[in-house]
């Protein structure tokens, strides 16, 4: 029975949910906080099941050693090493959709505070003071906002912030002219949206690209008295220039449920007036929360129980309709991969995989990705489908996908070459109708044989005696033939014989094959079956 680990307070839906799909799960909600804790009891499970608290490091990666899948009940997956955790082949997902309204309402509600000073003004009131001069406000009705990152959630910002009748621009790199007219905003460049902006709200994540988006620059920009709200992430902002803008009056206030420091419980923005603080709330609704917690569990259940992949930010979904279909020709790409992997003793220059006919409509990129596995599976015995891509890309293998869409003599099949500096080498196989993989050409020589778990490779001359002297050795040696397939170039040129045995061959027995007359190469070849 798979094990998660749920290290963050999540909501206890997600826990029946676990327990329902047959997975065993342990709610330890302060650990996440804890890294060497975390670190020291990890490798105990094969899912990890997580909220913001939790930093999911390279060190907690290093001793995860039965991890298979990481799910954010959230969306910000900033606090987890996304590379380490691909090369190491756990899948990351998280739950893109399930907190974004309320996460929109939060950015809304901390506006409308910060354009009437609600939390001092409470505060005050409830002090006794009733200081109605001293809280004057602006109204938000046909002021502009600026939209910075304008992808799901600030979507929902911009329809809020219409409704409110609010201007709405976008600097988004990534969103399209025709869906800013779809969703009613003006696409901007930064620089214009920091010069008419009343106010700006952040919804980016944080990556290398946006980190300090608003930095003392970007700051000096804006329009004097400019409001500022930050619901995605604290590094966003660049807190030093902003704590001194707010001094200067450049900013006349900011609104900040994310920092660079959490959890923030000593900020120098504290100290100032015109500031609101919550402590990353964006996410909490009981809405929310039920939402991301039951999707979280779902989808790590269902990747341990049945491979489904969803909202993995590693890897190309595969959805429930789709894996069936999918699974025998990721596992055709990747004996494809291993066979020609096993074959190649030189280092490799590239890979190319060929899909043609019904194959070529399908989702390619999980059978690239086992067809990477299977070639470097005999180099690398811990590569997996998640590590591959990645692998393969830091080695500096050029990788090659082709799909054709025109049927050959078989329905469907694929064609994986691996390229070494001496050759090329292909290897081509197709699924027949009952779901089994076959292998149907060998450099170029056509064949037909089922793949099983120990096979013997022989390439040799095409000279009359070779099979029998073949067949007599094996015999000699007490290795029982399953299956001989058999294929050649043209008369007298080069032959193949692909032989299923049962058992394995040992180095010496392997020597004595390829002493044998004619033979050029022989080689043993095991598959996972
Ligand atoms: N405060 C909280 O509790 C919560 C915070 N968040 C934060 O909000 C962020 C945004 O969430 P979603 O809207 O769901 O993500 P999303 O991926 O749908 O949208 C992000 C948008 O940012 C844009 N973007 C990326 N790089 C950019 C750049 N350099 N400049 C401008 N735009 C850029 C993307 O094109 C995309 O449209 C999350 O990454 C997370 O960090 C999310 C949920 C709750
Ligand atoms: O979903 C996100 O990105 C969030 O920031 C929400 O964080 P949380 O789950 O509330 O710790």
């Amino acid at each position: 029975m798979p094990k998660v680990l749920v290290s963050d307070k999540i909501s206890p839906a997600a826990i029946e949910i676990f327990k329902a799909n047959g997975v065993e799960v342990d709610y330890l909600p302060d650990v996440g906080k804890d890294k060497e804790k975390l670190a020291e009891i990890i490798g105990r499970y094969d899912g990890l099941a997580i909220r913001s608290a939790t930093k999911v490091t390279e060190k907690v990666i290093a001793a995860a050693t039965n991890l298979k899948v990481i799910g954010r009940a959230g969306i910000g997956v900033d606090n987890v090493d996304i590379p380490a955790a691909t090369k190491k082949g756990i899948i990351v997902m998280n739950t893109p959709f399930g907190n974004s309204i309320t996460t929109a309402e939060h950015a809304i509600s901390m506006m409308l505070s910060l354009a009437r000073q609600i939390p001092e003004a409470d505060a005050s009131t409830r002090a006794g003071k009733w200081e109605k001069n001293r809280f004057m406000g602006v109204e938000v009705t046909n002021k502009v906002l600026g939209i910075i990152g304008c992808g799901n959630i600030g979507t929902i910002v911009a329809d809020r912030a219409q409704g409110l009748k609010m201007k709405v621009l976008a600097f988004d790199p990534f969103l399209s002219p025709e869906r800013a007219v779809e969703i009613g905003v003006e696409k901007v460049e930064l620089d214009d949206l920091l010069a008419r902006a009343d106010f700006i709200t952040l919804h980016t994540p944080l990556t290398e690209q946006t980190r300090n988006v608003l930095s003392a620059e970007a700051i000096a920009k804006t329009k004097k008295g400019v409001r500022i709200i930050n619901c995605a992430r604290g590094g966003l902002i660049d807190e030093a220039a902003l704590t001194d803008a707010l001094k200067s009056g450049q900013v006349a206030g900011a609104a900040l449920d994310v920092f660079l420091e959490e959890p923030a419980t000593a900020n120098p923005l504290f100290d100032l007036p015109n500031v609101i603080c919550t402590p990353h709330l964006g996410a909490s609704t009981t809405e929310a929360q039920e939402n991301v917690a039951l999707q979280v569990a779902e989808q790590i259940s269902a990747y341990l129980m049945t491979g489904e992949i969803s909202n993995a930010l590693n890897f190309p979904s595969i959805t429930a309709e789709e894996a069936p279909r999918l699974t025998p020709f990721i596992r055709l790409a990747e004996m494809l991969g291993s066979f020609a992997g096993q074959l190649t003793e030189t280092s490799i220059q590239g890979v190319r995989i060929e899909f043609e006919g019904a194959v070529a409509d399908m989702n390619t990129r999980p059978m690239v990705a086992a067809a990477l596995t299977g070639v470097m599976k005999p180099l690398l015995a811990d590569v997996n489908m998640v590590s591959a891509p990645q692998i393969a890309k830091d080695r500096g293998m050029q990788v090659e996908t082709v799909t054709r869409e025109q049927q050959g003599a078989y329905e469907n099949y694929i064609r994986l070459t691996v390229i070494t500096e001496r050759q090329e080498r292909g290897v081509a196989g197709t699924i027949f109708a009952n779901g089994k993989p076959r292998i149907i050409q060998v450099k170029g020589i056509n064949m037909e044989a089922e793949l099983t778990p120990s096979m013997l490779y022989v390439t040799n001359e095409d000279k009359p005696g070779h099979i029998g002297r073949l067949g007599t050795l094996l015999g000699d040696l007490g290795i029982n033939i399953a299956n001989f397939n058999l294929g050649r170039m043209d008369v007298g040129g080069d032959a193949i014989a692909l032989v299923s045995i049962d058992g394995e061959l040992t180095e010496e027995q392997l020597g004595r094959i390829a002493a044998l007359e004619g033979v050029k190469q022989a080689k043993a070849l095991k598959f996972n079956m």
